[in-house]
This record gives C-alpha cells, structure tokens and sequence, in this order.
C-alpha cells in the first residue's frame, strides 16, 4: 500500500475527525493508506511544513490557514496547484461546484485553484440566549445594541459582556469586510504584491477605542488570541463571543445554557448596510517531490473529502462551513438548519452580497506575522498602554515593514 501523509492543525475532538475521515477513506479502499498527524496550531503546522520541505522530509499534503495564502503562493517549487494535480492524475475536478466566497480566495488572478478548500469558517456573534432573556433583551443587530445589552448583561450579574478571539480577523479583518472598508491598497493584496495596508482608519480607530472602553464596567473582557476565550463563553462568564462559526462542535459539546448564533453587528455609524463577511479557517497544500503513484492517491482522497456526505457531516459536526453547493444542499435535505437554528448563519454572512475588492478576502505576504504584530498592539490597547489610533498605525507601520520585507525576498 502507497502511504500517504497529512499534516493538519486541528487538535481535541477535530483532529479525531480528521482520524475518521482518514480511516473511512482508507477503509473503502485497499491501494492507498492516509496517515494523518497533528502538527500544532496553525502557524505550528505551517512552520513545521515549510522546515520539512527544506530538510527534504514534506508530507504530501499540509492543512494552512487562510492567512499563509500568500506565502504558499510564493513558495512556487514547493507547492503543487491541486487543479492541476486533480488534471495530471486523472481525477475530475469542476471549481464551479464549490462555493464561490472559497475558491475565489485561492485562485491565482488566472483562475487556477491552488489548494483544496477543506476547513472555511466565517467570524459570528455567539449569545447566550438564556442569559439575554434574563436580562431582558434581545439579540443585538448593531453595535449600539451590543453595547446595550453588554451593559445589561453585567448589570444582571454576569462577569462580562462580551469578548471575542482571532481578534485581527474578527475585529479588523471582517470589521472591515463587513463595513466594505479597505485593508490595503490593491484590493487588499489580490492585485499584487506592492501593497501597503490602510486599516488605520478613522472607522477602524473609532470602534476599537469604543470597545477598549467598555472595559471600564466589564462590557467587553479581553480572553486572549485565537481560541483562548472559549471558556469564558461556555462557562457563562460572558453573554456573548464573537469568534469562528467552527467553534459550533465545541459550543454543542460545552455549555449548558440554550445559546444561539447570528450575524456580526453592524456599526451604524460606518455602513447603513452589512456587506459581506470573508472567509478564514484553512485549506490543504499538496506539497512537491513525491511519485506520481502518491499523488494519484491524493488526489482520490481530495475527491474523497470534497463529497457531498463527507462535507456535508463535517460541516454539521464541526461548523465550518459546507464547502460545495451540494454538501449545502444536502445538509438542507437532511433538515441540519431547520433542527438547529442559526447553523446557516456563516453561509448568509458569506453569501449576503456580491464581494467587493474590500470584501472578498485578503492576500497579504507575510501576514502570519503580522497577525502577530497585530495582535500585540491590539493588546497594548486593551491593557490601556495606547489609543486605538496608535494600536492602529503603530501595527500598520510595522506591517507594511513585513510587507516590504515579503516583496524583497519574492523578486
Ligand atoms: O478557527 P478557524 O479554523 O475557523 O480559523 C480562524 C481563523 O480564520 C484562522 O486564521
């Protein structure tokens, strides 16, 4: 049997997923075995990728968040296009049949898909609705309304209001999205490299500095990067977390409250209108330097992974978003969105309105690490240290210094 090896980044109850999706595929047939392995978190994974290729020791394929896009991109002897793995082993392939609010983030501007949408998620406001009800309000739509009832929340007893995690994506990355607001200059990177970043506006400044100061009565506590405020949702210290639709399996599995999800809030002083939220969570990298056998597999196990049962499960298990039209329709089929209300929501986020250049994603080299900047000064912020202003231009300063960095080392 040929082995084939998965690096991914998905740890506790995912990554046992991942083990069955593995041992499914490995089951209906006898020629291939998938060997999955937990790497870490995602910039773990992706590190542990990119040290591999160079020691000559890379797996056959790599799951990568959504930020490392163009670094992949630019890694060019090292990827393997997976349209054009799908075309050279024969397996069928149509991008027409996957969501385009996915493919169209990992597209090169010719159209040629360069890794296998997998895991896609969309940032959303998780509330516990018994506690809203206790406090007798409703589920906010706007920002006016979430202050409101974070104020109402605490006032009711609770410790927090409201906090959130992947606090780049959810509260500038999307903010921005959603308010149709420039990240950076040509379409926030998808027009080229020579990019420079503008989320240090007045829109962005404004709404961070109003959430900095609902610390002062506990509207809104900071829990940490990533996923680290879990807890303080599930735990009922907060009402409400804006963070991954992923984080469905974890909720389902952990809190002991009826809770709900809907639709980022809208700030009434930037739009009138929400645009449309953009995409995170990651996708798969075959890797180059294996035999045309292996990769034969490979990519039977992408058609494999990409069906609409297999999706379709994923998707209900986990939150993520289904990733084909079919898995959508099936989960539709099989009653998902009606026996659990709200489950469609990333998908309406996603799909609300035709993206724009400021709303369809983002293609920023060296943007792992800048995340990183960013969240330091995100944090500086909350720790009262700076404005949100200087947070602000401090991290688009040393952002455009990453970007500038990425540009040199890609000529
Ligand atoms: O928690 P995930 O997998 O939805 O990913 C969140 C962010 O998009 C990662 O960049």
């Amino acid at each position: 049997q040929t082995e084939i090896n998965w690096w991914h980044a998905m740890g506790g109850t995912n990554g046992e997923r991942i083990d069955k999706m593995a041992a499914d595929f490995n089951a209906s047939q006898s020629d291939y075995v998938v060997k999955p392995s937990y790497k870490g978190n995602y910039t773990e994974t992706m590190t542990a990728a990119i040290a591999a290729f160079r020691a000559g020791e890379q797996p056959h394929l790599v799951q990568v968040f959504e930020v490392g896009t163009a670094t992949m991109m630019a890694a060019k002897g090292a990827i393997y296009p997976v349209e054009k793995l799908m075309a050279d082993a024969g397996e069928p392939f149509n991008g027409d049949d996957y969501l385009p609010a996915v493919v169209s983030y990992y597209q090169t501007p010719e159209g040629e898909l360069l890794s296998m949408p997998f895991n896609s998620s969309t940032p959303v406001l998780w509330y516990n609705a018994d506690a809203l009800e206790a406090a007798g309000v409703e589920v906010p739509g706007t920002w006016e309304e979430v202050d409101a009832a974070a104020k109402a929340l605490v006032d009711n007893g609770m410790k927090c209001g409201i906090s959130f995690g992947w606090q780049s994506w959810v509260m500038i990355e999307n903010f921005s999205a959603w308010h149709d607001l420039a990240l950076g200059t040509k379409e926030n990177g998808f027009a080229g490299f020579d990019t420079e970043l503008t989320f240090n506006n007045d829109q962005v400044a404004a709404r961070l500095q109003a959430v900095a100061d609902m610390q002062a009565d506990n509207k809104f506590v900071y829990g940490g990067r990533r996923g680290d405020s879990l807890p303080m949702f599930t735990n009922g210290e907060c009402g409400m977390w804006m963070n991954s639709s992923a984080y469905y399996g974890s909720i389902v599995g952990q809190a002991k409250f009826k809770f709900g999800q809907t639709m980022l809030p809208l700030d009434k002083t930037v739009a009138d209108a929400p645009q449309n939220s953009i995409i995170g969570g990651a996708t798969l990298w075959a890797l180059q330097g294996h035999e045309s056998d292996e990769y034969k597999g490979l990519a039977q196990f992408l058609t494999y992974l990409s069906s609409p049962e297999v999706q379709a499960w994923w998707h209900q298990e986990t939150g993520y978003v289904p990733i084909t039209k079919a898995a959508a329709e099936l989960s539709k089929e099989q009653g998902f969105y009606e026996s659990n209300p709200g489950t469609d929501t990333a998908i309406k986020q996603l799909s609300l309105n035709t993206p724009t250049a400021n709303s369809r994603g983002l293609r920023f080299g060296n943007f792992v690490q800048i995340r990183d900047v960013i969240n330091e000064e995100m944090e500086a912020l909350w720790a009262g240290n700076i404005s949100a202003q200087e947070a602000l231009d401090n991290a688009a300063n040393r952002g455009n210094d990453l970007l500038r960095k990425f540009e040199r080392s890609v000529k």
